[in-house]
This record gives C-alpha cells, structure tokens and sequence, in this order.
C-alpha cells in the first residue's frame, strides 16, 4: 500500500448506530431550493438548456451573461409566501421517504439560513425568516431525518477559486474562502444541532482537491464536534488528488456519494460499500424547471423499480424535488410522490431495513432480504404464474413458507434433474385469480438449510 497522511480514516463499512440508521433508510428526498427556482431554468424569455440551478454559470445561451447585476441581484425579490415547510414534510412522509438532503447553499452561493459570514443569506431578503430551521423542524416533527446539502463551490465569495491559486493574492483570498467555509459548517452544525450529516457538493474543483490536508483536519474536527456525523465520498481528495476512493483504494467517507443520475449495474460494481444514488425526475433538473414538457419525466412506476434495484444491493435511493419560487413544490412532482407513496406503503416490508440478499438478481424483480426473511419484489411476471426460485445449494437458507399479501401460496421442490447445479429449485405457483395490477412483494420465510 501507498503511505497516505490523508487517505481513508477506516477500512471496510462503518458500523455504528447512526450509520445502520442510515443504511436502514431505503428511501430519501432531496430537494434543491434557492433563487434559481425565480428564473426556473429561463432567462429574458430564452430556454436555458442546462440545469436550471446552473443558470447563473452560463453567460449567454439564454442565460444572464451579466449575472453580477442581474443573477445576484434576484434575492432581493425572493419572497416565497407559498413556502410552507409541514406541507413538504407530510408530502414526504406519504412517499415515504425516511430522510430528507436539503441545499442550505448551492453553487451559486446563496444561503437559505441567515449565516453571520455573508450578507448574501435570506435574512436579506423580503422574506427574511430562516428556511433551513423551518426545514428541519418540520421534517423532524414528521421522525424524518435531514441531512443538509452544501456546496463547496460559491460563486459568490470573493475568494473562491476553481483553479489552485497561483499568485500570493489568489492565494491569501483562497485562505479567507477556505475559514469562510469551515465557520459556515460549523454554523450550521450549532444552529441545526439534529442534522444528521453533510451532503457535500462542488468538490471537483483542482482548488479544493489541493487542499488535502485542510480537508482532512476539517472532516474530522466535524466529526468531533457533532459524534455519529455522516459524511460521503465526495468531499475531500488524498494528497494525491484521488476522490471517492484514496490512492489505496479505500473509500474516503461512509459511503459511496458518486452515484448521481445513475445506478451500479449489478452488486459487483459496489461490492458490499454502502452507497446512495440521487435522481432527478426530469434527465437533468436539480432546481425549479418551469417547463417540464421538452423532456421525459419519471414515473412512480420507474422510481419503484429504481428504488428496488438500489435497495437490493444495499443502496438508498434520493429522489430530487425542486420547488418553485414561490415555495411551492409542482403537481406534477406531488403526484408522483403520492403514487410512489401508495406502492412503497405496501411495499415497505421489502425495502426498509433491508439488505442484498446474497443471490444472483432473478429475472423476475429484485431481491432483498432481513434477517431470515427473503423478499422477493416481482416487476416481471412470468406468463405462466410459476415463479422459479433458483437456489444455490451452499445458501444459508432454504425457503420455509412463502406468502404473498400475507395469504400462502403453494411452493414446490422440483428436481431439474441437474444434479451437477450448484442450485436448489422452488416453484412458487401464483393462483390464477391472482392478477396484480402494480409489483407486488412475495415473502418467503426461510429456515436454516440443513
Ligand atoms: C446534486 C447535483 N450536483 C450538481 C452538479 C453538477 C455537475 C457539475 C458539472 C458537471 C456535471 C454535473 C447539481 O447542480 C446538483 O446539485
């Protein structure tokens, strides 16, 4: 192994309480708010043809080429009189989400809580009241954990840079920007005491990536000020510019924060880690997109089948919400967050709690598995209703009794007559009156295999 003074803190899975919380969850929210839901992705009547909170960063192309006047000027208008904080929290509590990362900053620097370090914060703003405590105290209120967004990257400080600094002066402003940040953490852990963790953003920066050493002290100077903290991946490098994963190898953080818009393949490629994916519903829109018709948008049946491919492979699934300026969150994202709801609401024995379960992915769904009870969520109904469980002779388990709904279905030991098969076969045959119209779980209850 390559010496390292600030490579990974730990080898292998973190396993305290909070973090068995954490990969507990199943399903979380996101949700990106800020000024950026004012302009909704639209500058001058142009079509912005990015992320809609990445306006400000486009000169031109239908956004503000002269965002100094105008981008940083909109605060001064932010007054979102619909913005009520127990509204979002129920919403998210019907979907089902068991925590919720909320952007107290993004990239364009603008705070949501009234920060002592900028001026550019919602206490100046008509609407003047803290955001984030509202926030937190609602989704609380509903046993919601919150975890805060915060983007390294703020393109409003004067001493952010993106390159590593080059001159003294670069590098005297680089220094201010740097304390500016660790006062701004540590402000938001002594004024939102029950966060849970930081969601870092904006990291990619080579300005930040040369800051090793800092990073390092600074991830763990937080974690001695608020013990169980939860930190991913992407927050800080080695002294060798590595992310995520040190010059080891090692995952840097408690878990795997790199799976944006995307999913793992299959459970190789994340191997046992923990890791969360955060989706957006649209392909590409974080913050308030007012038009969401030039582009496909999610359905709760996609999410369903998105939430079980990461829970059977011990991920959680972080769905993305972008209110818009006045504080409301769309029908259209409501309405897929109240038919998600529905099926996580009957779904939830297979996903809450649960882990991989140790088994090749069958064709038929996904499955997942708590102590020994084995689920198996069907989106693939075979044609003639016999659901063949393949399993290997070496398990630890063999299936018991298998329900579904709580009503028992007959299953079978078949012999495939294979003898060399490393598997042992189950046919669960599902009666003909059973015509689901959603995925539905099947429970199997397994019992030690002698
Ligand atoms: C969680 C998501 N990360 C942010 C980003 C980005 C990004 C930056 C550069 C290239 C591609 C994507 C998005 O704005 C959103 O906050």
């Amino acid at each position: 192994t390559i010496p390292l003074k600030y490579g990974a803190h730990r080898t292998g899975n973190r396993n305290d309480a909070e973090m068995e919380r954490w990969r507990d969850y199943g399903l979380g929210q996101f949700i990106h708010w800020g000024v950026y839901a004012i302009p909704g992705g639209h500058w001058e009547g142009k079509s912005y043809n990015g992320a809609a909170e990445w306006i400000r960063s486009w000169g031109g192309n239908g956004a503000p080429a002269n965002w100094k006047e105008t981008y940083d000027n909109l605060y001064k208008q932010f007054n979102p009189t619909d913005f009520d904080a127990k509204k979002w929290a129920k919403q998210a509590k019907a979907m089902g989400a068991k925590y919720l990362i909320f952007t107290t900053k993004h990239h364009d620097g603008f705070c949501l809580w009234p920060s002592k370090y900028t001026e550019y914060t919602i206490k100046n703003t008509p609407y003047k009241k803290d955001i984030v405590k509202q926030v937190v105290d609602a989704y609380n209120a509903e046993g919601i954990d919150v975890y805060l967004y915060f983007s390294i990257i703020d393109w409003n400080h004067p001493g952010y840079r993106s390159a590593a600094p080059k001159t003294e002066k670069d590098s005297l402003a680089y220094e201010d920007f740097k304390q500016f940040t660790k006062n701004q953490l540590l402000e938001l852990l002594e004024r939102y005491p029950t966060t849970k963790g930081f969601w870092f953003d904006g990291t990619w920066d080579q300005a930040w990536i040369k800051q090793a050493g800092f990073t390092d002290a600074l991830e763990k100077e937080l974690r001695k000020i608020h013990p169980g903290l939860i930190i991913g991946s992407r927050f800080r490098a080695d002294e060798n510019g590595k992310r995520h994963f040190d010059s080891n190898n090692k995952l840097m953080g408690d878990y795997e924060q790199g799976w944006e818009r995307k999913l793992p393949a299959s459970y190789d490629v994340v191997a046992g880690r923990d890791w969360d994916c955060v989706m957006t519903i649209p392909p590409n829109q974080w913050g308030y997109n007012s038009d969401w018709k030039s582009s496909y948008v999610k359905t709760a049946s996609d999410l369903s089948q998105m939430l079980m491919q990461a829970v059977s492979m011990n991920g959680n699934l972080v769905i993305n919400f972008g209110p818009d300026g006045k504080g409301n969150i769309r029908p259209e994202e409501g309405n897929i967050a109240q038919q998600l709801g529905q099926w996580v609401s009957q779904s939830g024995e297979a996903i809450y709690g649960t882990r991989y379960a140790g088994l090749p992915k069958p064709d038929y769904g996904y499955y997942t598995k708590k102590g020994q009870q084995l689920f198996l969520t069907v989106f693939n109904q075979p044609v003639n209703k016999v659901l063949r469980l393949a399993i290997p002779r070496d398990y630890a388990d063999e299936p018991k009794q298998v329900t579904v709904a709580g009503k028992k279905l007959e299953v079978k030991r078949i012999d495939m007559g294979m003898d060399r098969d490393k598997n042992l076969y189950y046919d669960v045959i599902l009666p003909n009156d059973f015509n689901p119209k959603q995925p539905y779980v099947i429970t199997i209850d397994m019992e030690k295999a002698n």
